[in-house]
């Protein structure tokens, strides 16, 4: 009996580890089924390698397995990763599936693995040290949650483009946790190996890495404990059906997978989503914020350079990009220099989104060259462009939905934040002082735009008016030197519209460097130091709000020409986009007269 139990606490175990397999890259958002390859290159390697238990006696021969195993598993993770990385979905299923078949195969038709008899191994595993084992990884999972890199992997996978844009380099962190996947299916194949006595290659086929990819899913992919309520689920149900006589035939699998489905259905977030995650803010941390709010970038954070007042940001020169035959942006020389205020106005489809997403590099130009913060726009990945001090909002929402308003702000101190995951694992003071560095500046930036007491909201669930104050802490937290905002006021009321007014100004005055996109030209003439006009992706007129607003092109583009009215289609980009400008851009041409707007703000100075 006791035997018994021991079998399927081991079984648990096991299966709780190799789901952390899959739980390693499902939480950067990954779909990889070749842990079972993995799994398997492992456990042969491991057995065939290490010195008999005989020898060496059966910890030291354990031990060395492992050791072995995990090596061939991250090698073998690194060697499938490098070519794979770019795939995402079912794409990245279906190759690394085909791999793990292909190991399958090669080993079964080896002399030294036994082919598909198999390869006995000595039993070397305990109840006991397979739970330690467990209690290992899920400590490695535990301590990596809330570091910077645990909070990166999760930004990846709630949104990629976000991610990279918050300056975050994802290939090397999807390859990383590809590899953590690796070494931990490596230390599964080897235990595994070192507990059932005989090991074939078709221990590790498809229906393997099925059956820990539905363990992790089921558990839940969102907190540390997953994997573990997912194996204890899996393991258990069989047993409990066994223990009150559910046995003919057909009737338990069934059940077993009925109740899986209505899990799944139920809980979409698994098992773990039964678990509330700790969002609170911790006890003092805004007090501490407010403490701090004159003190310079913060301790414990990286300082960043920022360009004095008047030197160049942006300097683009014939910039263009076109899309098919479409000119979405054509011949666009511009110049930004430090501590201006830019609103870029213009029509529906005049091209601003794609301007700005050129210089915040998520679109390569076709023509012309552009250099932002001293990175060539087109060469340089966006991550980097985001560590040279561009930081944006976007004109639909890109938060991390999932996480809350404070883990949303905390990704984007990404760039000024260190890296904390190694020290967490030591429990090392150092790492707590960083984190604590990191939260003072995210606070301090919730605090800045109103948000401090929603820091334990999740992104989803606040107001469309408070997520785009969100997205501006997030991209405030990585202390910028060029902030991009993209319709920040678009869903605004007059009242809201006119404190983003006084925000954007408020920002300025500490030296920051702002460009923005709003279809509100009043805010844009009352707020901006300088006003570009956009239309058909050329620039019709740059100069100071009033300029702007009393300029016969600018109006024109807004209200349209007779001549256009009788037909004339334009050139270049979108002709509808004229139709398309909203009524109130036109009547808001004179500064003020759409929502009245504020005394703007005269708080002191504040890095963020
Ligand atoms: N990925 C794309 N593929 C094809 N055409 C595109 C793409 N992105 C933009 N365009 C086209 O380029 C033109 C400029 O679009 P863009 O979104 O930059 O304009 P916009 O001024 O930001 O418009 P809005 O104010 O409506 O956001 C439009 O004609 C648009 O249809």
């Amino acid at each position: 009996m006791l035997d018994e139990y021991a079998t399927t606490l081991t079984f648990i175990a096991l299966g709780a580890i190799f789901a952390y397999s899959f739980y390693a890259v499902l939480i950067a958002g990954q779909l990889s089924l070749g842990q079972a390859g993995f799994a398997a290159l492992s456990a042969f390697a491991g057995a065939y390698l290490a010195p008999s238990p005989t020898d060496v006696g059966d910890v030291p021969a354990l031990l060395i397995a492992v050791a072995i195993g995990m090596s061939v598993g991250a090698l073998a993770a690194v060697v499938l990763g490098l070519p794979t990385m770019h795939l995402r979905g079912v794409f990245l299923a279906i190759a690394t599936l085909g791999f793990a078949e292909a190991v399958r195969v090669v080993l079964t038709n080896q002399e030294w693995t036994g082919g598909a008899q198999g390869l006995g191994v000595p039993r070397v595993l305990t109840v006991g040290m397979a739970w330690l084992a467990l209690g290992l990884v899920a400590y490695w999972f535990w301590r990596m949650g809330r570091s910077r890199y645990g909070r990166a992997l999760e930004a990846i996978r709630e949104d990629e483009l976000a991610a990279r844009a918050m300056g975050i380099d994802v290939g090397r962190h999807r390859l990383a946790a590809f590899v953590t996947a690796g070494a931990v299916a490596g230390l599964y194949g080897v235990l595994y190996a070192y507990y059932v006595r005989l090991i074939a290659p078709d221990d590790f086929d498809f229906v393997a890495a099925v059956e820990g990819l539905v363990t992790a899913v089921v558990g839940g992919s969102t907190m540390f404990l997953g994997p573990i309520l997912g194996s204890g689920f899996q393991t258990i149900v069989p047993e409990i059906q066994r223990a009150v006589g559910v046995e003919a035939g057909w009737i338990r699998p069934f059940l077993a997978s009925l109740l899986l489905l209505v899990v799944i259905l139920f809980l979409p977030g698994g098992l773990a989503s039964l678990i509330r995650r700790r969002t609170r803010l911790p006890a003092g941390a805004a007090d501490d914020a407010r403490a701090d709010a004159g003190e310079g970038p913060g301790r414990g954070l990286a300082g960043r350079h920022h360009p004095a007042a008047g030197e160049p940001v942006v300097s683009l020169s014939g910039l263009g990009k076109e899309y098919g035959g479409v000119h979405a942006v054509r011949g666009v020389d511009l110049e930004i220099r430090a501590g201006e205020v830019v609103g870029l106005i213009g029509p529906n489809g005049a091209g601003k989104t794609t301007l700005v997403n050129m210089i915040s590099g998520l679109v390569p130009p076709s023509s012309g060259t552009a250099t932002v913060l001293g990175s060539t726009i087109g060469r340089t990945p966006v991550h980097r462009i985001a560590a040279a001090g561009v930081s944006r909002t976007f004109q639909h929402s890109k938060l991390f939905n999932r996480l809350s308003a404070l883990e949303n702000v905390l990704v984007g101190a990404h760039l000024v934040s260190r890296p904390t995951f190694l020290r967490r694992l030591l429990w090392l003071p150092s790492a707590r002082r960083d984190e604590r560095a990191a939260l003072r500046q995210a606070v301090r930036c919730l605090d800045r735009v109103g948000l401090a007491d929603r820091a334990a909201a999740r992104a989803e669930a606040l107001s469309y008016g408070d997520q785009r104050r969100l997205e501006i802490a997030r991209a405030l937290a990585s202390d910028p030197s060029l902030l991009i905002l993209d319709e920040p006021a678009a869903g605004m009321n007059h009242v809201e519209a006119a404190r983003l007014s006084e925000l954007i100004t408020s920002l300025a005055r500490d030296g920051l460097t702002i460009l923005f996109i709003e279809h509100n030209v009043g805010m844009v003439l009352q707020t901006c130091t300088r006003v570009v006009v956009l239309n058909f992706g050329e620039v019709i007129a740059s100069g100071a709000p009033g300029e702007i607003a009393a300029d016969p092109a600018v109006i024109e583009a807004y209200l349209g020409s007779d001549e256009d009215d009788a037909g004339s289609a334009g050139s270049g980009a979108t002709a509808a986009g004229r139709d398309a400008a909203p009524p109130d851009a036109v009547t808001n041409l004179t500064p003020g007269a759409a929502g009245t707007l504020d005394t703007p703000d005269t708080t002191p100075r504040n890095p963020t």
